[in-house]
């Protein structure tokens, strides 16, 4: 997309062929923001579907979501990703923290040459800060690579061949994809959810245990709706954390990795870096309480530079759901039936210098609180836009910002001879993800306050 968005500068729309679909690429600010956000009625649906009985788990994560489904679904579950919701995972994911700090200095002297692989140091951090806040539960990410919660998230994200071919047919050829009762999440995989929610929900029940995570939130969602004579089953509560599961673990890995990657290569960013967080933890007896660590400048202006750059979804995939006229700033009109494709190329707006002074430089001041008004709205598209915005951004960000800080904290990052100088994006994958991997070095500081 990023080359379709480059090889039609000055056309506000451009059509395409994906397969037998036609599809309508976006390059214009004014009508991104009516698809996102003015006319978010006609554009509500994004381009993922899965069947509602084959998939029931899948199904039920607000993203495929469309209507009313969606609305209450999102209604339920934004409570739960308010920062009243959110500081007290805080202590869990700092356990998390030191844990990927033991791991790295046992092995940052024996790791080879190349170093770690940043995307799969950073998803096994995330795989336990997800489990611990969703499910309540250890994964063993960091003692086990084949730890079964892994596995089984893997199955979903990172499918083999015959799945891959599955999922295109779910997607591209919807209906014959339906008579072949084709499912996204194998049995096993929802079975394996199904028993690890209720194990939970069963123990916390029986010994009247609570606890400060999503999990309880949704439990007790459960117990709120009994009172009031409404509905939330088990399986509301398997697939909304599924859905935290899903959605969390794999996008904030992904970012964490491309966050090393760019720390590596710009050493005096990092160092800067390192002088706000040490600073800030000097301050606060070793810790980075809640308000301080979300309020940390540089961290968030580096977290947003690198979506920035390496966007976690390079696209995003909408369906008009109500046939509609969409006018670009030029004046050009185009009519937009009901059905069909429409795509905003995040990461062609991006890099677009019309948006981005010097787009491929790495320049996280860009975020900075004198400069950040300059980017036009909905140019930014890391979390996405209007009402579908990503529900999970600020568990996202307190994830992320915690890893980083900790990491800088006690290490300094370097580049490897496997360290990619120019990034390039494997067109396999519908996440952002680099070809090759992204590889970096850790070196232990002396002093790690
Ligand atoms: C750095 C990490 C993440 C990135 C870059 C990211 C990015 C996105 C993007 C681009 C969208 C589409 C938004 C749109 O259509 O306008 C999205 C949707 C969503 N994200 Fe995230 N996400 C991240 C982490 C998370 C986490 C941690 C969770 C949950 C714990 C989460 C849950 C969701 C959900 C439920 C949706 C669908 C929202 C809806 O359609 O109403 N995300 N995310």
């Amino acid at each position: 997309m990023e080359n379709l968005y480059k090889l039609y500068e000055g056309k506000p729309f451009v059509g395409f062929w994906r397969f037998r679909t036609p599809g309508l690429l976006i390059r214009d600010p004014e009508v991104t923001k009516t698809v996102l956000l003015q006319e978010f009625n006609s554009f509500q649906q994004n381009g993922f579907r899965v069947h509602p009985e084959l998939d029931p788990l899948v199904h039920k994560n607000p993203f495929m979501l469309t209507g009313e489904e969606w609305k209450t679904t999102r209604q339920t579950l934004t409570p739960s990703f308010t920062n009243s919701k959110l500081k007290p995972l805080l202590p869990l994911m700092e356990e998390v923290a030191a844990e990927l700090v033991q791991y790295l200095r046992a092995n940052c002297h024996t790791c080879g040459p190349d170093g770690f692989d940043a995307k799969d140091l950073c998803s096994k951090y995330t795989m336990e800060v997800v489990a611990t806040s969703a499910f309540g539960i250890k994964g063993h990410s960091f003692q086990n690579p084949k730890a079964e919660l892994r596995e089984m998230t893997m199955q979903l994200l990172q499918p083999g061949l015959k799945k891959s071919i599955e999922l295109m047919l779910i997607n591209f050829l919807p209906s014959l994809a339906d008579l072949l009762k084709l499912r996204m999440m194998p049995v096993e995989v929802d079975q394996y959810f199904r028993g690890v929610v209720r194990t939970v929900v069963d123990e916390r029940e029986k010994k009247n245990i609570t606890r400060n995570d999503f999990m309880q939130n949704l439990i007790n969602l459960k117990k709120k709706a009994v009172e009031n004579g409404e509905t939330y089953s088990d399986e509301d509560i398997t697939a909304h954390a599924v859905t935290f599961m899903t959605d969390g673990f794999e996008t904030s890995a992904i970012i964490m990795s491309f966050i090393l990657h760019e720390l590596a290569r710009h050493p005096d960013v990092q160092e800067e870096l390192r002088q706000e967080v040490v600073a800030a933890r000097g301050a606060n007896g070793g810790r980075l309480p809640f308000e301080v660590l979300l309020e940390l400048p540089l961290l968030d202006q580096v977290i947003h530079e690198t979506l920035r750059l390496h966007p976690a979804l390079p696209a995003m995939e909408k369906v008009c759901t109500r046939a509609i006229s969409l006018r670009a700033a030029d004046g050009t009109e185009l009519h937009v039936p009901k059905g069909q494709l429409v795509i905003l190329p995040v990461l062609g707006f991006h890099k677009d210098p019309r948006y981005f002074h010097d787009p491929e430089r790495f320049d996280p001041d860009r975020f900075s609180p004198g400069r950040k008004s300059d980017i036009p709205k909905y140019m930014f598209l890391g979390f996405g836009g209007g009402p579908r915005q990503c529900l999970g951004m600020r568990f996202a960000l307190q994830q992320t910002k915690l890893a980083i800080a900790t990491m800088v904290a006690h290490f300094v990052i370097k580049a490897t001879p496997k360290t990619p100088e120019v990034v390039e994006q494997d067109p396999t994958s519908f996440l952002a993800c680099a070809k090759g991997g992204l590889w970096v070095r850790f070196e232990e500081r002396q002093t790690s306050l």
